[in-house]
């Protein structure tokens, strides 16, 4: 069986952190990460708000991740191998041979409807304002933010797109963030477990 994970949420809710714990736990488990579709920068537009616009979907190349989902899909061992992902289960659970897990993990998952139905599981983790805020400032992307983007582009955006996801009744499981590291991996390791055994 295949099952596809989503870790989504706003910036600096802990989805890297807790995806790199899952996939450590998670037999045959390969990962995808949106932050890897970024298009070039030179092909980040510039808002009317003056800031390049890096929290848009149309910022990234969201045709080529679908394509890398559905080679994963097509073939998932052959996905491993070309990703020096080591297939052997390891997990002691029988069967897992026959169980393979993708967990795609970004800020902008559930705002691109291609993929939207492929999820067997979404989680949405989330901190308040100031949180994101405080993480955010100690961050450094490839891009480091300029003065004023968090509360000019970032967090406005992600009002945005979490009010369409709202709207839009999107089925996720919500996280706390605030939550230890530990206790997010326990609850979310078990709730797979739990939906791989009512998938199959
Ligand atoms: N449960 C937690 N409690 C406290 N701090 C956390 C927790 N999880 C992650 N962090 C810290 O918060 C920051 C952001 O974490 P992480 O990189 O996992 O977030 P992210 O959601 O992947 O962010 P982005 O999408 O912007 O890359 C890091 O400094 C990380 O160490
Ligand atoms: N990964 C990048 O190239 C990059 C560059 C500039 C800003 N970001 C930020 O990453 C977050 C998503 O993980 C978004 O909030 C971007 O602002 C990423």
């Amino acid at each position: 069986m295949k099952y596809i994970i989503g870790i989504g949420g706003m910036t600096n809710g802990g989805k890297t952190t807790l995806t790199n714990r899952l996939i450590k736990a998670l037999p045959n488990c390969c990962v995808i990460h949106q932050d890897d579709f970024y298009k070039p920068q030179d092909q980040i537009e510039v808002g009317e708000d003056g800031f390049k616009q890096w929290d848009v979907l149309e910022s990234l190349d969201m045709e080529a991740m679908q394509n890398t989902v559905l080679a994963w899909l097509n073939n998932p061992m052959k996905f491993a191998r070309t990703h020096g992902i080591n297939i052997l289960p390891n997990s002691q659970e029988s069967g897992s041979n026959d169980t393979h897990i993708l967990i795609v993990e970004g800020f902008l998952l559930y705002s691109y409807k291609p993929l939207l139905d492929l999820y067997n599981r979404r989680y949405f983790l989330t901190v308040p304002y100031e949180e994101c805020k405080r993480r955010r400032s100690s961050r450094s992307y490839k891009v480091p933010d300029p003065p004023g983007l968090f509360d000019g582009h970032v967090w406005p955006m992600y009002q945005k797109y979490r009010k369409e996801m709202d709207n839009n009744n999107v089925d996720v499981v919500h996280l706390d963030g605030l939550k230890s590291r530990d206790e997010l991996y326990r609850q979310v390791l078990e709730d797979i477990q739990n939906t791989l055994l009512n998938c199959s």
